[in-house]
């Protein structure tokens, strides 16, 4: 069987330290994965790796039983809103159009009349085509972060990869981009990435931590000993009173408050 993404035993090193260390990963096509762990724990190296960014010091990629560089036009990215310079002065639609340029910033460049239909397209389906002229720094966060997911669909990607969607949102923002991921999920493999153990939903049908090493066992439902040694505190804590079904169900008898 060929997965979507498939990583054998990468590794990462930037100089003495160890970002990444033999992550297996497998990741079926049509899933919609929740990537958690603590800031610091490697889930940008991790999207950095599988699209082709960052070479791994050790280790093999496949996109859907290939090798990246034969692949990598199959993914299309969401970068972190914190990385992505809101005083730029340029539009919504030149925002989604850059996709278009493998993100190269040109100006006075004359789009194609396709990509400017493709894009607006995007941008329709997402519910933003009445923003295109605006300057992106004009906008919500919660409009920003469907603007860069709409920039990530331009390329017509198979498989989407999304770094901390929700962390500049409000929660009902959060809701409406996981119910927009979840409609894309129906045509394409989602990985999301987030230290927000909040932002843990239900949308997602499989679930995996990651902090240097990543454990992930195909479901939604994690360990506890696992995630406590991962974020190194007890996150049942932090779980408890959360809606959303993350940990296996205590034992009979176990104190559980
Ligand atoms: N280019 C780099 N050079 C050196 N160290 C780096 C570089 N990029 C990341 N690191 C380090 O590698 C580790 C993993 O970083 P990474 O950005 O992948 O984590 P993260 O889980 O995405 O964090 P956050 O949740 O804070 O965004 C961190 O210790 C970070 O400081």
């Amino acid at each position: 069987m060929s997965y979507a993404v498939e990583l054998k035993d990468v590794s990462v090193k930037y100089g003495n330290l160890d970002a990444l260390k033999n992550i297996s990963l497998q990741v079926a096509e049509g899933s919609f994965l929740g990537v958690i762990g603590p800031n610091g724990g490697g889930k940008t190296t991790l999207l950095k790796v599988i699209l082709g960014l960052i070479e791994p010091t050790t280790g093999d990629i496949k996109i859907f039983g290939h090798p990246l560089d034969q692949a990598v036009d199959k993914i299309g990215y969401v970068p972190q809103i914190s990385n992505f310079d809101r005083n730029f002065p340029i539009s919504v639609l030149d925002v989604v159009l850059m996709a278009r340029l493998g993100g190269r910033v040109r100006f006075f460049h004359q789009y194609k009349k396709e990509d400017i239909e493709k894009a607006e397209a995007v941008l329709e389906q997402l519910n933003l085509l009445q923003l295109k002229d605006r300057q992106i720094g004009k906008l919500s966060g919660g409009q920003l972060q469907r603007v860069l997911i709409a920039r990530g669909l331009t390329v017509e990607p198979e498989i989407l990869l999304l770094d901390e969607p929700t962390a500049n949102v409000d929660a009902s923002s959060t809701s409406q981009i996981y119910q927009l991921l979840k409609e894309l999920n129906k045509e394409k493999t989602i990985i999301v990435v987030t230290h927000d153990m909040a932002a843990v939903s239900s949308y997602f049908d499989s679930l995996a931590c990651l902090n240097e090493k990543l454990y992930h066992h195909g479901d939604k439902q994690l360990d506890q000993h696992t995630t406590e040694q991962v974020f190194g505190c007890p996150v049942d804590l932090i779980a408890h009173g959360h809606p959303h079904h993350v940990f296996e169900p205590h034992g009979e008898g176990e104190n559980d408050d």
